[in-house]
């Protein structure tokens, strides 16, 4: 079985037309199925780095706000986001947290909704930061705050629904909500919606605005390999760009920033989703970390990831002791992300520490989530066979 399954591994390496991606990356002999938590290190990020700190900010100082471009940064860098999301340029700013662009997206939508519409429907199952903002965004704005399976969303939406805050790939299970049907109901409702696409951007093509989709926030520092703490990013789509108000209006989204005005004249454009100074050298880090996808196709990467979850599910099933740990990622591929992840009722802490000793790279998600994150520029069939089997080997000890 296991000579069976790595000459399999092998031969689907063999025929990777991603492999030489992995050249571009910093990475050791460790299996890293983490990159849905942190991207690894794109190789070019250090030299760029460099540069921006010793010439840009240490020769140039407070001319590279012009000269070296960074105060169109956020723009700039947000296009080649958009790029990655199916955004046409001017839609797409870099910057804050994506809990922040979380607040900016669903006070905006809300403030966007007619007459009657007191409601802000949440993913039940959502990323916690984005509960939390939604309900400090409903306390704001008058509405009520009403959780709800993502799945069930078309059907719950009404008359009353502002907006609805989504997650498009469910951070623990690893489940792939439905985008164009979700928008395409909340829009039939006469609501809007705000997709946070945090582990999808850059794992699979999402389609911004082939589907419609009306605001969307995501971080960059998972499959976009941005670093830690790497900028956010919020679209706008273009034909709400106008009335958008932003609840967070900072002197950076001011129409003339420079002009000192007391009175606040919102930018056009995605510069109206900026708020304060950007953040430069995380901002120019996450600028050098996208090259690694010039060249790339994105349904490259989605076919790729399906196929490393489909393998990985199959080692899984080879080599884990009966029992010990199931899957709670979908099997369609329609309803999956790029991630596998094993409910293991026992010890699962303790097994992830034990895997990462062995050299597999993973997440425990309390109570009893084994999480692995397969990112297709940087991981192997050769890795997903590894980790199924140490796995095995970990669980059965
Ligand atoms: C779906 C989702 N939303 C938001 C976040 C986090 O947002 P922030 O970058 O503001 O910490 C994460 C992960 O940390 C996430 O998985
Ligand atoms: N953002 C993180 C951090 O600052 C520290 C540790 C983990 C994270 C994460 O991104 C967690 C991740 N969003 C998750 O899906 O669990």
């Amino acid at each position: 079985m296991s000579e069976r399954l790595a000459a399999e591994a092998a031969a689907l390496d063999a025929a990777d037309g991603l492999r030489a991606k992995r050249a571009e990356f910093v990475l050791d002999d460790t299996v890293y199925l983490d990159g849905n938590s942190l991207g690894a290190l794109p190789a070019s990020v250090a030299g760029r780095l460099a540069d921006v700190v010793g010439r840009e900010w240490g020769r140039l100082r407070i001319r590279s706000w012009e000269e070296s471009g960074w105060w169109a940064a956020p723009e700039r860098v947000g296009d080649r986001v958009g790029a990655l999301v199916g955004a046409a340029p001017g839609q797409v700013v870099a910057g804050d947290s994506t809990s922040v662009n979380v607040f900016k997206a669903v006070v905006g939508a809300a403030r966007l909704a007619g007459e009657g519409r007191d409601e802000i429907l949440v993913d039940a199952a959502t990323f916690p930061t984005d509960g939390y903002i939604a309900a400090s965004a409903a306390r704001m704005t008058g509405c009520r705050i009403r959780a709800v399976d993502a799945g069930d969303l078309p059907g719950e939406a009404g008359p009353r629904t502002a907006v609805a805050l989504v997650n498009h790939v469910d951070y623990r299970t690893g489940r792939l909500h439905d985008l164009p049907a979700t928008t395409a109901a909340l829009h039939a409702a006469g609501a809007r919606v705000v997709w946070d696409l945090c582990h999808s951007a850059g794992a699979l093509p999402v389609g911004l605005d082939a589907h419609g989709v009306d605001f969307a926030v995501g971080c960059t520092y998972k499959y976009l390999n941005g670093g830690p703490g790497a900028p956010a990013y919020l679209y706008v789509r273009r034909d709400l760009q106008a009335r958008f108000d932003s609840p967070l209006p900072g002197w950076n989204s001011h129409a003339d920033p420079f002009g000192m005005d007391p009175a606040y004249t919102p930018a056009e454009g995605a510069a109206r989703g900026r708020v304060g100074t950007p953040e430069i050298l995380s901002l120019l880090a996450l600028d050098a970390a996208l090259d690694v996808w010039d060249g790339v196709s994105l349904d490259a990467v989605r076919a790729k990831s399906l196929a490393l979850t489909d393998f990985f599910l199959r080692c899984a099933e080879a080599y884990v002791p009966g029992g010990r740990a199931r899957s709670v990622t979908p099997v369609p591929h329609a309803e999956r992300g790029s991630q596998v992840s094993l409910s293991c009722p026992s010890g699962a802490g303790e097994a992830m520490a034990e895997l990462a000793r062995r050299g597999v790279v993973g997440d425990f998600r309390r109570p009893d989530v084994l999480r692995f994150g397969f990112t297709p520029l940087y991981t192997g069939f050769a890795d997903a066979h590894r980790a199924a089997r140490v796995l095995g080997e970990v669980l059965a000890g």
